[in-house]
């Protein structure tokens, strides 16, 4: 398989003619190659975006809307057969691949509804005989950058609701995972969207995705990935006073309080915790639990952990996959190596997984620390593995103390029977996400997503606020009384 360029409706490889091989996780193995642009295809891609938006813009709203309809039916057809290229690209167990997909066909849906609806307000005028109103405004040209970890949902959650609003795409991928890029840009393409409002240019974050950031014609910039990057990304923007939304990492946590249902904090913490094999950015890696309640709910967990199977995601009941790279495997290990060194009890895994089965896969055995204080780095950073950390507290307060004492504030979740605990956890945990009975994961599409402190800077991707992301208010005042009126002037 080779994966090109998308650039004004025509599929073309980079002018750099570099290709790069795409690896499948599970075994290490090439299943194809993309090609690696550079600033060049950047600007043929932004130029076309810049001509095809003004002429989108024009189109009516639901009319735009209608695309997204055919979007989501193709999603929806070809659900099966992008979830399994997914798990060949990304790792992800087959399950959560279909979930994925899914998440995109919801989303279609949704925004094709936006496209309908894409409120502005009414407001009344302070003079006479005249007409008072705001609308949502296309911006332009904006600029997605995506990670590899939800290859197809995030750019659904970015690019539906930015081409409803009548802009023009022009998205970077992450370079591990391709496919799911052409994928999407093949549905657009089908679907009968007018060339050039959407366009894939894959490379390097360094060269494509900085090039884009700088790039005078791109008007918004939506990212999706590391703190590191995105804080670097926000710099650029910041100094061309161009509108950036940032969604980053997490250090998500459960609270089991001692009147929780264990069972069902168990399953939560296993899904949230080892799901995707860690790598969610709402992923439960510090759980933090009441004393009184601890030694049984290790018990619990340390079964459970038995029953899951690592292994390749396209095989029957395999529940945790392998991660994206060596890369990855090697500092999740570093991580695990610095929790032993700061004094943290190994539980369960602690090691990469190498058995014949494994080979030329990229494996890491489901992770169990306990003894962690809130001050250990394995408490503090985000791993975006399948490690997590058991937390000992002795009331709900410092539950809450714990959970917010991080630079991260994505997803949080408490388990708890008392409703008063479970009000005042909603009203306290500083985080953008909160789960009462349920795991850190498993965001709905319909709903904000987005974090306080180190996770964003503000900006939802998701629901009606990623409205807010890909428009501009615009306020414009009818005035129907036939002579000058002037507002602010007393008389
Ligand atoms: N909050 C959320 O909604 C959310 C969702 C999923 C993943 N994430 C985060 O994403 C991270 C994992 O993804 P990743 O490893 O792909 O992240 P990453 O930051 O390494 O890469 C993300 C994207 O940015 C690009 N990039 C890299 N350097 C760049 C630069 N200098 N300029 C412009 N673009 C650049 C990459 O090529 C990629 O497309 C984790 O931290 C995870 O928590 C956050
Ligand atoms: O990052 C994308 C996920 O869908 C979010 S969640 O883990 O399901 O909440």
């Amino acid at each position: 398989m080779k994966v090109l360029n998308y650039i004004d409706g025509r599929w073309m490889p980079s002018v750099s003619e570099q290709f790069v091989p795409i690896i499948n996780p599970a075994n290490g193995q090439s299943i194809g190659e993309v090609t690696v642009s550079n600033e060049q295809d950047v600007e043929q891609a932004v130029s076309a975006a810049k001509r095809a938006q003004k002429a989108w813009a024009l189109v009516p709203a639901p009319k735009r809307a209608e695309v997204l309809y055919k979007v989501g039916m193709l999603l929806q057809e070809r659900k099966e057969q992008i979830a399994r290229l997914l798990t060949m690209e990304m790792g992800k167990v087959i399950e959560e691949a279909r979930g994925e997909v899914q998440e995109g066909i919801d989303m279609a849906f949704y925004m094709a509804g936006e496209g309908r609806r894409l409120f502005g307000d009414t407001t009344p005028s302070e003079l006479p005989n005249k007409f008072a109103m705001s609308v949502r405004a296309p911006i332009g040209v904006v600029g997605l950058i995506t990670p590899w970890n939800f290859p197809i949902a995030i750019a659904t959650w970015k690019s539906f609701p930015a081409i409803v609003a009548g802009n023009a795409v022009v998205w970077k991928p992450a370079l591990e995972t391709p496919i799911m890029a052409q994928q999407l840009a093949q549905i657009f393409e089908q679907a009968g969207l007018p060339n050039g409002v959407f366009n894939v240019v894959h490379g390097r974050g360094s060269v494509v995705g900085e090039s884009f950031v700088e790039h005078r014609d791109v008007k918004v910039i939506s990212f999706t990935g590391s703190n590191e990057v995105g804080r670097r990304i926000a710099e650029t923007c910041g100094r061309h006073l161009k509108k950036v939304s940032l969604e980053m990492g997490g250090k998500n946590a459960i609270i089991v309080m001692d009147d929780a249902d264990i069972d069902l904090a168990v399953e939560a913490i296993i899904w949230s915790a080892f799901g995707t094999s860690g790598q969610r950015c709402t992923a439960c890696s510090r759980i933090i639990v009441h004393e009184r309640v601890r030694q049984q709910l290790e018990e619990r967990l340390l079964a459970a952990m038995n029953t899951l199977t690592v292994g390749n995601g396209l095989e029957e009941g395999v529940k945790v996959g392998p991660v994206i790279n060596q890369g990855a495997l090697q500092k999740i290990h570093h991580y695990v190596q610095i929790g032993k060194n700061e004094g943290a009890t190994l539980l369960a895994g602690g090691y990469m997984l190498q058995d014949e089965q494994y080979k030329g896969g990229f494996y890491y055995a489901p992770t169990l620390f306990t003894n962690v204080t809130p001050e250990m780095t394995i408490a503090r950073e985000e791993i975006f593995g399948p490690v997590t950390s058991i937390i000992s507290v002795h009331s709900l307060e410092e539950a809450i103390e714990v959970n917010n004492s991080v630079d991260y504030g994505l997803s949080s979740a408490i388990f708890t029977h008392d409703i008063h605990r479970a009000f005042t956890a909603m009203r306290d945990l500083d985080t953008g996400i909160v789960y009462i009975n349920a795991g850190t994961t498993g965001a709905e599409i319909h709903l904000p997503f987005g974090g306080t402190k180190g996770t964003g800077n503000g900006h939802r991707d998701s629901g009606v606020a990623a409205l807010d992301v890909f428009t501009e208010w615009k306020s414009i005042y009818v005035d129907y009384s036939g002579k000058l009126q002037r507002a602010q002037i007393d008389v």
